[in-house]
């Protein structure tokens, strides 16, 4: 396995940043588990600025260490993780950009390795996920978010960061026999998004659930409906309250802390994890990196799930 640059031998500030001083694709050839950023942004509806999150993830991963306590896992020396860089993908069309992102993640997935996606708005989940299906077949999901995006259109547009997981029903791509929300909260449209949500097959763990009930009970009942099948997870930092997590596009209040969500993933060890993306992180509007480094730790942990997998 090629590591990341050892901190104790080159400052960690020092270089150019990939996610968590990992080795690029190109230096390494072939990954099991690859970081590759989407700087995509334009289905958002309301504050902009998701497309340079890539970038701060990677300056914010700097501090990441190769131990992970949590899970007592070395997750760089289980299995070989690399930083793909930035799918690339059209600025200026929905469609086009969505077609460019599932592409290239099936070329990724093709080649054998499992992603941990950094967004871009929630729109790419759609993408990712027609990716993952094609290989996997439909998938459970576990959706971290304050937003149920399950919405049908926004201006009679299908393809937003409101409506993925609605698109990801209708083609078929997900196994509905298994979908949670965890987090959700705030004001919604009506209470008919409440029961179509529902008639597309989520469970919904609201974010007062995770206070009342505690992360254990939690866990407990997520890996419960996941069981063995195969799992995408789709961190929306969002999720987090915008204490945790000030620099995003539609902030809302009363959510989840870094460490609940965190011990939320830990307890995911040794489900069927395939792949999985964090999105929704916008730079301009954060403070002290407090997003990004949150957005850093998620993938860190994303990543430790997988190889964990990897050494199986
Ligand atoms: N996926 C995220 N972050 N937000 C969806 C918000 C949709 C709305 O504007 O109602
Ligand atoms: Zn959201
Ligand atoms: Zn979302």
């Amino acid at each position: 396995m090629i590591g990341p640059v050892d901190s104790s031998k080159v400052p960690r500030f020092a270089g150019p940043a990939t996610f968590a001083r990992l080795p690029r694709l190109d230096e390494v050839g072939k990954a099991d588990i690859a970081v590759v950023g989407v700087p995509f942004d334009i289905g958002v509806s309301y504050r902009p600025g998701a497309r340079f999150a890539p970038a701060a993830v990677r300056e914010a991963s700097r501090l990441l260490r190769p131990y992970h306590p949590g899970l007592d896992v070395s997750p760089f020396e289980s299995a070989q993780v690399v930083d793909a860089g930035d799918i690339v993908c059209n600025p200026f069309n929905i469609g086009k950009a969505i077609t460019e992102i599932s592409e290239q993640a099936t070329e990724l997935l093709n080649a054998g390795a499992k992603l941990v996606t950094v967004g871009g708005d929630h729109t790419i989940a759609l993408p990712l996920l027609r990716a993952v299906a094609s290989k996997h077949g439909p998938v459970a999901l576990l959706h971290f978010d304050a937003h149920l995006d399950t919405w049908d259109t926004y201006f009679g547009e299908p393809y937003t960061h409101g409506t993925p997981f609605r698109r990801a029903v209708e083609e078929g791509l997900l196994d509905t026999s298994a979908l949670s929300h965890v987090g959700t909260r705030g004001p919604l449209y009506g209470r008919a998004d409440l029961s179509e949500d529902a008639r597309l097959g989520f469970g919904i763990v609201t974010s007062a659930d995770v206070m009342r009930r505690g992360v254990d009970e939690v866990v407990e009942a997520l890996r419960e409906r996941i069981g063995d099948r195969p799992l995408y997870v789709s961190v929306d930092i969002d999720v987090l309250d915008p204490a945790h997590a000030p620099g995003t596009g539609t902030p809302e209040a009363g959510g989840m802390t870094s460490r609940e969500l965190l011990e939320i993933l830990r307890g995911l060890a040794g489900t069927n994890l395939v792949s999985a993306d964090v999105v929704e992180v916008a730079p301009a509007y954060d403070h002290a990196d407090i997003t990004s480094i949150a957005a850093s730790h998620v993938a860190y942990d994303l990543v430790t799930l997988l190889a964990m997998g990897v050494a199986k």
